[in-house]
This record gives structure tokens, C-alpha cells and sequence, in this order.
């Protein structure tokens, strides 16, 4: 039977570590800040922007909230995130996603600066990513990272495939794999023989969207697998792109779901927030 990999417990080792830091960073009279935007009122994304903002409570993150109706214009929340961008006392700005349709996602992740980007989805953040300079990192392909060092899996030397290429998960979780030293392929919707391709892998990590895709027969016997699915399923239970009982027969380790990546995303947010100070 697989290690189950721990992300509700490593994430709170993480949260741990952050509230040390911000509350020896208070002591000097330095002090963190995050602005969280919601727009619309999804129910997902308010338990996320809740969490989201315990999780800034319990390590000392002073949180702005703006929770905005579903009608407000493109250009409202262009304005206010220009106004948060010139707010010294802000460190970090996010907008959760999905965003009403019409609202231009890419727009609106454009308009927040660089420099107070924490999801890491800005094209300059991005960029930093690819040519391997200091910058932000995705949330949730920086927690797979992490997840991985802290269960002491070996990344170095292993073929991984990602299956899946968002710019927010698949591409970024190509690159961060790749910056330590995995042999890195991308599978996507087009890719023939998906199947074989995945049996490839060391590390398989799985952020296709389609609920519980993978089942045992994709899977190399020991292999490392990394679900970053998130689903409800006819019972409306968590579930995530992989078919986690019969994978885990097969796997030498596996992220359940819930309590497995989705958890690593607050906690990378609440590290990005600090590490903005390291910055400025
Ligand atoms: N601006 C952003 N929007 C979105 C991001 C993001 O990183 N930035 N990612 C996702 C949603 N997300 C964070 O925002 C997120 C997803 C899942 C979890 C999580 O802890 N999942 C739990 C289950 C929670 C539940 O009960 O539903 C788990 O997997 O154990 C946290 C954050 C899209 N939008």
C-alpha cells in the first residue's frame, strides 16, 4: 500500500513555520498585508477566500477583504487593483478565479504589480519562472514541490509526466519539475497514447480537470502520484482526477483528495505574502 502524502499535515508545518517568521518580523515593526478579491459569489471560491483569510489570521497577515457583486464592471476592478497596487501598506493582491465572464482574466492578472503578484500567474512572473530568476511561483505547482521534498521523495534524474498544461498548474509544475533536474514531458488532451506515456512515469502528476481519469492501468507499479484534481462526485463527494483506491494498490506514494495538494495552495500563498518582503 502507498504513503498517503500528509497535505493537510505538511501545510500546517508550513503555516507553523510562516507564523514564526511574521511574528518575530512584527517584533521589528515590519508587518505583512494581503488584499483578497472576490467577485460574484461562487460557492467554491467563497470557501477558498475564506480559508484563505483564516489562514492569514493564524499567522498574523493583516487581510483586506473585497468581496464585489457578480455585475461589477472590468474597469471597477481594474480600479481597484490599480488603487492596492500604489498602497504601500499592501504586500500581496490576488483575485480569486474564475472571475464572472465578463471579466478578461488576463487583463485583470496583468493589472496586478509584479511585485505584489502572489499567485505568480503575472506573464513577468512567469517569465522569471522559465529563465529560473527569483520571482513568484504558482501556488499549487510551488505546494507539489513541497509536498514532495518534505515526504523525501527523490525528484533528480526521475521521469515525471504532467498531465495537464494550464498556465496556472501544468506549465508552471513543468518547469518547477524541470528546475529540479526531472526528465519533464507534458501530456494534454491531443497527446496519443496517454496511457503508455503515463506508465513512463516516476512521477506522475495529474491536473487534467476530468474526475477521476486515471485509473490503476496508467500507472507504473511504485510510481509517485500527484493528484491536483478537485471534484464533487454523483454524491457529491471530494474527489480528483485520479481513482485513488486502485491507484494506491499500485503507487509507492499518492496525494489524497481532499487533504492532499489542494490544502499546499493556501499554505505557498501565505509563503509567497512573506516572501514579499524579502523583495522590496
Ligand atoms: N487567484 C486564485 N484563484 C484560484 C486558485 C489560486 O491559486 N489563485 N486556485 C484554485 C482554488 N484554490 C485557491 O484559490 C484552492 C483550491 C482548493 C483548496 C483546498 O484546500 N482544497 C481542499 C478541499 C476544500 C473543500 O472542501 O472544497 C482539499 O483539496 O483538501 C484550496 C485552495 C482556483 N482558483
Amino acid at each position: 500500500m502507498a504513503q498517503i502524502i500528509d497535505g493537510k499535515k505538511i501545510s500546517q508545518d508550513i503555516k507553523d513555520e510562516l507564523k514564526e517568521k511574521v511574528t518575530a518580523l512584527k517584533d521589528t515593526g515590519t508587518e505583512v498585508a494581503l488584499a483578497v478579491i472576490q467577485v460574484g459569489n461562487d460557492p467554491a471560491s467563497s470557501v477558498y477566500v475564506r480559508n484563505k483569510k483564516k489562514a492569514c489570521e493564524y499567522i498574523g497577515i493583516r487581510s483586506l477583504s473585497y468581496e464585489l457583486p457578480e455585475e461589477t464592471t472590468e474597469d471597477a476592478l481594474i480600479e481597484l487593483i490599480e488603487k492596492l497596487n500604489k498602497d504601500e501598506t499592501v504586500n500581496g493582491i490576488l483575485v480569486q478565479l474564475p472571475v464572472p465572464k465578463h471579466i478578461d482574466p488576463d487583463k485583470i492578472i496583468r493589472t496586478i504589480s509584479p511585485e505584489k503578484d502572489v499567485d505568480g500567474f503575472h506573464p513577468q512572473n512567469v517569465g522569471k519562472l522559465v529563465i529560473g530568476e527569483e520571482g513568484f511561483v504558482s501556488c499549487t505547482p510551488a505546494g507539489v514541490i513541497q509536498l514532495l521534498k518534505r515526504s523525501g521523495i527523490e525528484i533528480s534524474g526521475k521521469n515525471c509526466v504532467v498531465v495537464g498544461r494550464s498556465n496556472i498548474v501544468g506549465k508552471p509544475m513543468a518547469l518547477l519539475m524541470l528546475r529540479e533536474n526531472a526528465t519533464v514531458t507534458i501530456a494534454h488532451s491531443k497527446t496519443k497514447n496517454l496511457k503508455e506515456l503515463c506508465q513512463t512515469a516516476d512521477i506522475l502528476i495529474v491536473a487534467i480537470g476530468k474526475p477521476q481519469f486515471i485509473t490503476a492501468d496508467y500507472v507504473k507499479e511504485g510510481a509517485v502520484v500527484i493528484d491536483v484534481g478537485i471534484h464533487r462526485d454523483e454524491n457529491n463527494k471530494l474527489c480528483g482526477d485520479v481513482r485513488y483506491e486502485e491507484v494506491a494498490e499500485k503507487a509507492s506514494a499518492i496525494t489524497p483528495v481532499p487533504g492532499g495538494v489542494g490544502p499546499m495552495t493556501i499554505a505557498m500563498l501565505m509563503s509567497n505574502c512573506v516572501e514579499s518582503l524579502d523583495r522590496e
